[in-house]
């Protein structure tokens, strides 16, 4: 039988020790779209476990809860699934101190496609080492360091890649992942399935570097599926789970000795991993029979399985274990959630995460490009359409008009490209957030000053010298900078408005519907189709909220006060023609409305700022 003292190989080390006790974690799965309550589904069920310094391998077949117990232990899974237990690092309720010199490696690389390796990592680093303590040659030495450890020399100057750009491998890519959460040297390192998805050659190259780390007293917990033996006999500790329970919790290298011993027969040639998982699924059957079993079905052998493993000396060890360790753990330390705090500065983090945003554009200018060739060849087209209005009647006012109303239109729809902004990097995002990369409010000013600049104001502005001199509007440049200034007004606001749909949804489809709804009731309600007078006085509210009111208002007071039209036999002033349309044309009248444009944005842009806040990190 086994040994009774349970050595493992990396118990001399020095590192973190995680220790998780008693942990139940269910989540209730709703069901049908209006059913508030569904039924509960117990993920993890007392669960126990002490993981050492080393490699601490946690393994199951698919759907046993492998992920949920790195997720909990890592306190990367929503808080409020948690009915029982605790997790502890050295005896300690994990802080945001903990959190911060642990890392977190997940299964799909989230990386940035359009930067180097190198840059990765060096946005990675600089984000994560506070400022003061590290130097920039420490953290290039760092960079070149981890660089080397991976043995991503090679690619280190490669882009990622992006589905429209050839990158870098599947095997290079994740061990840049890793590197992007090894460059802080956390001593604590979790990875979700780190071989899944590559060749044998590379899976054993990624597992003999974490071997490597793990040498350096790193406690290094990982989940994996099905791994060859040459991967397996590198694992110090292994925990193998069933169904949301542990049925094998102890030295990897005793765990074949431990089913042996309840009579299930490893093959000279099978893999101790698929050896594992035949047990569990109740394909092999046990030679000698199960102690406590009356047949082998997998629900009996499942359960039995669980049984043994309690009454194993193992389980007893650990409990006892575990018994001491909590007599050590301060009393002071509650376990309260803490708000992550960051290594950087908030203006530090600014600069860096503007500078990658800046560059992911430049290398990506597609958008850019098609918003100004759009703004351009629009800006054309409707200067053809109404080439030098006349002064004469009927057409100056007809001409006019219809000229602002089409130009709004494209202002606004023109704009629906910002939906994007926050979808496309949604993933990343929440990655890089919830590891303590940036603040939210970094990442939302990053994107948006990144986006209008370049997307929404120098195209704007081209749009309306070109449209502008095409039409004949007035000819002093005060006219015609306030023309402009509302143009950009109404964009932007249009723009506030996409970025909220963008914040708040992660799909393409649902931010589509969601945006072409306001625009269109908006349109309806912009003066223009309907005379607002005439509206029933119970939806009459909603020309306070429309964009094209505003601007149709402001750009039709700057072009008709002043002027005058006449035909035969009449004269019109632009103020008559402003008065007849019920539009208060003093300055005010002009200002107020500006400001009501600029507060659509602002207060579309501070709600985006609070969905981004909103968004559920938690796995
Ligand atoms: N947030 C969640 N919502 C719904 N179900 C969940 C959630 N988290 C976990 N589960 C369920 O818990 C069970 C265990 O999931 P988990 O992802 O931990 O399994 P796993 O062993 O990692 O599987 P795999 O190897 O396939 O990734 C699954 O049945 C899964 O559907």
């Amino acid at each position: 039988s086994y040994p009774l003292v349970m050595e493992e190989c990396s118990m001399d080390l020095y590192g973190p020790t995680l220790t998780f006790q008693n942990l139940c974690y269910c989540i209730t799965e709703k069901q049908g779209f209006f059913c508030r309550k569904g039924h509960k589904k117990d993920v993890l069920k007392d669960v126990s476990g002490i993981m050492k310094p080393g490699m601490n391998a946690i393994m199951g077949p698919t759907g046993s809860g492998k992920t949920s117990l790195l997720d909990v232990i890592a306190g990367r899974k929503d808080p409020q699934g948690l009915c029982s237990g605790e997790v502890l690092v050295d005896s300690k309720v994990v802080t945001s101190d903990l959190r911060l010199s642990s890392a977190y490696v997940v299964q799909d690389d989230i990386l940035m496609g359009t930067l180097t390796v190198r840059e990765n990592l060096a946005f990675s680093v600089n984000l994560r080492l506070p400022p003061d303590q590290f130097s920039s040659q420490d953290k290039v030495f760092r960079v070149n360091n981890v660089l080397e450890e991976l043995c991503l020399q090679d690619c280190a100057d490669t882009k990622i890649g992006t589905e429209f750009l050839r990158g870098i491998s599947g095997g290079e890519r994740k061990r840049c992942s890793i590197g992007m959460e090894l460059i802080t040297s956390p001593s604590l390192l979790f990875l979700d399935e780190p071989t899944t998805g590559l060749d044998a050659n590379t899976a054993n190259s990624i597992i003999a570097l974490l071997q490597r780390l793990s040498r350096n007293g790193k406690t290094i917990i990982f989940s994996i599926h099905q791994p060859r033996f040459s991967i397996f006999r590198q694992f110090d500790h292994l925990t193998l789970m069933n169904k949301g329970e542990i049925i094998y919790a102890g030295p990897a290298n005793q765990a074949v000795g431990y089913f042996e011993d309840l009579g299930y027969k490893c093959e000279v040639f099978n893999n101790p991993a698929d050896f594992f998982l035949d047990v569990i699924n109740g394909e092999i059957d046990p030679v000698l029979g199960l102690p406590d079993a009356g047949g082998n079905s997998a629900h009996v052998v499942f359960q039995s399985s669980v049984n043994l493993y309690r009454q194993s000396h193992f389980c007893r060890q650990l409990t006892e274990q575990l018994k001491q360790m909590k007599q050590a753990v301060e009393p002071s330390v509650t376990a309260v959630r803490e708000q992550s705090s960051y290594a950087t500065p908030f203006l530090y983090q600014l600069r860096v995460v503007c500078g990658r945003t800046v560059k992911n554009i430049l290398r990506n200018p597609q958008t850019s490009y098609a918003q100004l060739i759009l703004n351009i060849i629009f800006a054309v087209l409707v200067g053809l359409i109404y080439f030098q209005i006349p002064h004469t009647l009927p057409e100056a006012l007809q001409n006019r008009i219809g000229a602002f109303f089409f130009l709004i239109i494209n202002m606004v729809f023109g704009n629906l490209s910002a939906v994007e902004l926050f979808i496309n990097e949604r993933a990343l995002f929440i990655h890089e957030n919830s590891s303590g990369y940036y603040r939210t409010s970094v990442y939302f000013l990053s994107k948006v000053f990144a986006d209008l600049v370049p997307n929404r104001i120098v195209p704007v502005f081209i749009f309306s010298s070109i449209a502008y001199y095409m039409m004949g509007l007035k000819t002093d440049v005060e006219a015609f900078l306030l023309f402009a200034l509302t143009m950009s007004l109404v964009s932007l606001s249009a723009v506030g408005l996409a970025f909220l749909v963008s914040a708040s949804v992660s799909s393409f489809a649902m931010a589509n519907i969601l945006i072409a709804l306001p625009f269109v009731f908006m349109m309806v309600f912009g003066g223009f189709l309907v005379n607002l007078n005439s509206m029933l006085s119970w939806m009459s509210w909603m020309k306070w909220a429309s964009i094209f009111r505003y601007g149709l208002e402001a750009v039709t007071i700057n072009e008709m006060r002043g002027q005058v039209f006449t035909d035969n036999y009449t004269v019109l002033t632009g103020e008559m023609y402003l008065k007849m349309q019920g539009i208060d044309y003093s300055l005010w009248g002009f200002w107020q409305n500006e400001i009501a444009l600029l507060g659509i944005m602002s207060v579309c842009m501070l709600l985006a700022y609070i969905q981004l806040l909103r968004i559920n990190r938690w796995k």
